[in-house]
């Protein structure tokens, strides 16, 4: 049975230096983002987010989250501008949340934790592939959106609706058409930071865009997400909550923000 990184007691947050040293590294992720601290850059562009909804093509429980994956064979779904040179093609989404509506963002704003973190990932075209992209310091670049309780959001609805088929760990199914632009705010206003994957392998190949306008969630669409298992069928159920790391040392780092 491989004991591998989770989130439970004997392998999270805390553990996963033992093989994963660079997580003492000097551009973790996520942190505490202190608004009163970010610096307003003039220079930061307004981001781009061009998304081709027939590039969605499956959902996955990878067992520490869920992930809703595109086809990434071309240029059809990409970010441009923001805090970025060049063109990121989007990978997948997935998500963070908490056991409880009172945390599971892994960034936070003042210190206060959302219920639920939105992640896409995007790799740079300059390299071949998502993998090599992920090995270099500007490989990578991932737009955060973080869930606010209030009323249910119905973009979400789709995303909610498909967990059943995918309970527990390894379970995947198709899951088409779905253009994740519905799920933005209105304001793409954003804070950006170099840092890192949150999960292992941790690499440092992070642009970090992370958005300052919540989406909306209810408590009840919560429960959907807190209904998934880290556990595979047929195996002791473990609930798949509070699957978040807690924010990282800043270590020097500026914070720039896209708005004043
Ligand atoms: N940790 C990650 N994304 S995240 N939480 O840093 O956005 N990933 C691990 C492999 C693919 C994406
Ligand atoms: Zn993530």
């Amino acid at each position: 049975m491989s004991h591998g990184w989770g989130y439970g007691t004997t392998n999270g947050p805390e553990t996963w230096v033992e093989e994963f040293p660079i997580a003492d590294g000097l551009r973790q992720s996520p942190i505490n983002i202190v608004p009163k601290e970010a610096k307003f850059d003039l220079s930061l562009k307004h981001l781009k987010l061009r998304y081709d909804s027939s590039n969605a093509k499956g959902i996955l429980n990878n067992g520490h989250s869920f992930q809703v994956d595109f086809v990434d064979d071309s240029d059809t779904s990409i970010l441009t501008g923001g805090p970025v040179s060049g063109k990121y093609r989007l990978k997948q989404f997935h998500f963070h949340w908490g056991s409880s509506d009172d945390k599971g963002s892994e960034h936070t704003v003042n210190g206060v934790k959302y219920p639920c973190e939105l992640h896409l990932v995007h790799w740079n075209t300059k390299y071949p592939s998502f993998g090599e992209a992920a090995s270099q310091p500007d490989g990578l670049a991932v737009v955060g959106v973080f869930l606010k309780i209030g009323a249910a959001n119905p973009r979400l609805q789709k995303v909610l609706d498909a967990l059943d088929a995918i309970k527990t760990k390894g379970k995947q199914t198709t899951f088409t058409n779905f253009d994740p632009k519905t799920l933005l705010p209105g304001s793409l206003d954003y804070w950006t930071y170099e840092g890192s994957l949150t999960t292992p392998p941790l690499l440092e190949s992070v642009t970090w865009i992370v958005l300052k306008e919540p989406i909306s969630v209810s408590s009840t669409q919560m429960t959907k997400f807190r209904g998934l298992h880290f556990s595979g069928e047929g195996e002791n159920p473990c609930s798949m909550v509070d699957n978040y790391r807690p924010p990282q040392p800043l270590k020097g780092r500026q914070v720039r923000a896209s708005f004043k």
